[in-house]
């Protein structure tokens, strides 16, 4: 029997995963709604848990040693707003890297499970 391509498949694998974080976090630090929450981030480490964090949720290898999403964004009070511009500069970076809208909407559906965590209600 055929296993079905998990979305992690689909985006192009590890490959693909290790070239779009970081130009998603450039996205991220020119986003003045967004930018401000990573003056003290190391983002060498940001970039690394966030590839191994994407790369678990959309159902590759797991190898996230990092915190739950509750834990790592726990006081920043972020709110709905900030988390569609995560979101948004994400499907920008995938449709650079061209990657379908098909697929960027699986991928984005099943970060969107992230939400409540991230924002802490
Ligand atoms: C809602 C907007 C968001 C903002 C402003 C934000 C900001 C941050 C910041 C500043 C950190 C680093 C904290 C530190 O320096 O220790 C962090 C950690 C992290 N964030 Fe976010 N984040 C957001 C949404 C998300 C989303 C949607 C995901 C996943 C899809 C995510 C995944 C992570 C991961 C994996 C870490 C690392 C945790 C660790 O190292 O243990 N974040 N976030």
């Amino acid at each position: 029997m055929n296993k079905q391509p998990t979305v992690f498949e689909k985006l192009g694998g590890q490959a693909a995963m290790h070239a779009a974080v970081p130009l998603f976090y450039k996205k991220v630090l020119a986003d003045d709604r967004v930018k401000h929450y990573f003056k003290n981030t190391n983002m060498e480490h940001q970039a690394k848990q966030q590839e191994d964090f994407l790369t678990m949720l959309l159902g590759g290898p797991n190898h996230y040693k990092g915190k739950n999403m509750a834990e790592a964004h726990k006081g920043m009070n972020l709110q709905n707003s900030h988390f569609d511009a995560i979101i948004e500069n994400l499907a920008a970076t995938l449709k650079e890297l061209g990657v379908s809208d098909q697929i960027i909407g699986e991928a984005a559906k099943v970060i969107e499970h992230t939400r409540k965590d991230c924002l802490g209600k």
